[in-house]
């Protein structure tokens, strides 16, 4: 599986942490950092879209972008086509985001989710299947949103 993460300047220190998490207990993930890398002022759009792309266009399997919130940068996420971001504060959505709705995409933010559940919440992500039946049912309609 190959992963591409990126975020904005206010959520640099997160991105290490969860890189540290997948190099940990993910080692077989490869894992693509697009940045940024700095203190300096992004936009998270930006970030959104280096992420998202090669996820959308197969490139990648999944991505995980970050942010001070996590808001601004799962709304842009979610504006590309073939892309299924879900904002995660908690390990309950997190196992739901990819069981339910086969997210694609991790969001998380760095002013508001601490180190330790923030770890927890990647776990759960990475960890959790798409359980398809029903769910998949849904997640094609949201797809032909899409098209309309
Ligand atoms: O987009 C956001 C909120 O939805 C993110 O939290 C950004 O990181 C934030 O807006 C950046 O704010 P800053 O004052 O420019 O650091």
């Amino acid at each position: 599986m190959k992963l591409i993460i990126g975020s904005d300047h206010g959520a640099v220190d997160l991105k290490e942490e969860v890189k540290r998490v997948l190099k940990e207990e993910f080692a077989e993930v490869e894992v693509e950092d697009v940045g940024t890398f700095g203190t300096e002022s992004v936009d998270y759009p930006d970030i959104a879209e280096k992420v998202c792309t090669p996820v959308a266009n197969g490139e990648a399997d999944r991505g995980i972008v970050l942010c001070g919130t996590g808001i601004g940068i799962s709304i842009a996420a979610n504006k590309i086509k073939g892309i299924r971001a879900a904002l995660c504060h908690e390990t309950y959505t997190a196992k739901m985001s990819r069981e339910h709705n086969n997210a694609n995409v991790l969001a998380m933010g760095g002013r508001t989710t601490g180190f330790e559940i923030a770890d927890e919440i990647v776990r759960t992500w990475m960890k959790t299947e798409f359980a398809g039946g029903r769910h998949e049912r849904r997640v094609n309609k949201i797809m032909a949103l899409e098209a309309k």
